[in-house]
């Protein structure tokens, strides 16, 4: 079970004029269903970007992968070459669930000691590549991939050492695969990097790391079932209501604070979900609107020794969102031990009831301090329950881009940045670009 706890959401701070929750949720019902028949009635449109939204029911992809990854037992590091939603997604789930044996290693940025550093510790002959992008012509991700490709020579065929996960049509690496005989796997047209987790973007990894794929399919499942629900059922469109309410008021930053080390890298996939597809400058009518509200990562208990006195005492310009698991996996008890009685509060106690007393214990001092907060609280930390967590927080965003009127999937903001680079680099094409650049003391 997925559950929201709103309490720290105190009337006075949701709605216009200190309307409580409850009315809120009431006038807003109406343009929330339609927000929602909105978006299905636009999924048959792959120009929509809405794929993802079917992927949890695409199980024929998911048997293709789990072939795949079967027939390679000799793997024992997969590298995964990709940047943002082509990386994040395997990267948060891997880190909370992977089991190995297989190790993950994710190469995202083109600095040279890191990757050197990879490199000199990995040996090619038990070393899988999986080049990841939906565009196929990410300067990262394209650097990386000659690398490596020049790299995976040492071993003795080297075509059975990469894996590519691209677009079925576009970008330079779908032809390459097919002249190379290399494997390649499809990220749906209709389907953004950033919502592409569930995709083999993220499974095809995730098989490697042992993750149980098929639950945390059926957990998206959940979250879909909701988001198609009545306003009042509807967890995704609730969630998304709260955000959209205190934007309204003025705060305009977002936490995501999970209190779990394992969720580490949930809060990085949920910025670039979150910023990449709500910042921006026009709406659907291309009136100048710059929407957007800022994500910010935190993890619990961490930074309540680093940002929770900014949280608490700092401006009041945030909604804070904490992730807490309802029951461990495991738990370790704390044992009492002679002459440290000052600390008896402790002995015979576990680390999850102090690690739940902890988050408690910042959201209500928060909520003291009138700093609104809510709580996503996961029964257990297993695929299903971050399947449905991933893809409730895929519907939020898109609830959050109709109350917005905006177009939540696509990226226009990055492109600029990505032409300078190929004009500084000496691309073909670029040479006037380059040559203004220069003129502008860039260069
Ligand atoms: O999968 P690709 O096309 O390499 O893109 C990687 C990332 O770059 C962006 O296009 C821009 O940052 C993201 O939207 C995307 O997830």
């Amino acid at each position: 079970m997925l559950r929201v706890d709103l309490g720290n959401i105190s009337p006075e701070c949701v709605g216009p004029n200190g309307v409580a929750w409850t009315s809120s949720l009431t006038s807003y019902a109406q343009r929330l269903e339609a927000a929602r028949d909105e978006i299905l009635t636009r999924k048959s449109d792959p120009g929509a970007f809405l794929g993802w939204i079917d992927l949890p029911e695409d199980t024929e992809t998911l048997r293709q992968v789990r072939r795949y990854r079967e027939a390679q037992p000799w793997v024992e590091d997969l590298v995964v070459l990709g940047i943002g939603g082509s990386a994040l997604g395997a990267q948060a789930v891997g880190a909370a669930l992977g089991k190995g044996p297989v190790r993950l290693h994710f190469v995202d940025n083109v600095e040279p000691e890191p990757v050197l550093e990879l490199l000199r510790s990995l040996n090619p002959e038990k070393t899988l590549v999986n080049v990841i992008s939906k565009s196929g012509t990410t300067a990262e991700t394209m650097a990386a991939f000659l690398v490596f490709r020049r790299w995976l020579e040492r071993a003795e065929n080297w075509q059975q050492h990469v894996v590519v996960t691209t677009d079925p049509s576009r970008g330079i690496l779908r032809p390459y695969a097919a002249a190379e005989g290399l494997t390649a796997f499809d990220i749906p047209p209709s389907v953004g990097g950033r919502f592409s987790v569930l995709s083999p973007v993220g499974t095809l990894p995730l098989a490697f790391a042992g993750v149980d794929l098929e639950n945390l399919l059926a957990g998206a499942r959940k979250a879909n079932e909701q988001a198609r629900s009545e306003a009042a059922r509807n967890l995704p469109a609730q969630t998304a209501l709260v955000h959209h309410l205190f934007a309204q008021k003025g705060l305009n930053i977002v936490v995501l604070m999970p209190y779990s080390t394992r969720l580490r890298y949930l809060p990085d996939w949920f910025v670039q979900l979150h910023d990449e597809s709500l910042g921006k400058l026009y709406n659907r009518e291309g009136k100048e609107v710059r929407t957007g509200t800022t994500a910010v990562r935190a993890i619990g208990t961490t930074d309540q020794h680093a940002q929770v006195q900014l949280f608490r005492e700092g401006p009041h310009d945030k909604l804070v969102v904490f992730v807490r698991l309802e029951n461990p996996s495991e738990d370790l008890e704390i044992p009492a031990v002679k002459g440290l009685e000052g600390l008896d509060y402790l002995f015979g106690r576990t680390f999850f009831e102090l690690l739940t007393a902890e988050a408690k214990a910042t959201a209500h001092a928060l909520a003291k301090a009138h700093q609104p907060n809510y709580t996503l609280l996961l029964e257990r930390l297993d695929a299903y329950h971050l399947g449905w967590l991933l893809q409730h927080l895929m519907w939020q965003t898109a609830y959050l881009g109709e109350l917005w009127n905006i177009n939540a999937f696509d990226q226009p903001g990055v492109e600029l940045g990505k032409e300078y680079t190929y004009a500084l680099m000496g691309r073909k094409g670029y040479e006037k670009l380059a040559e203004e650049l220069r003129a502008e003391g860039v260069g």
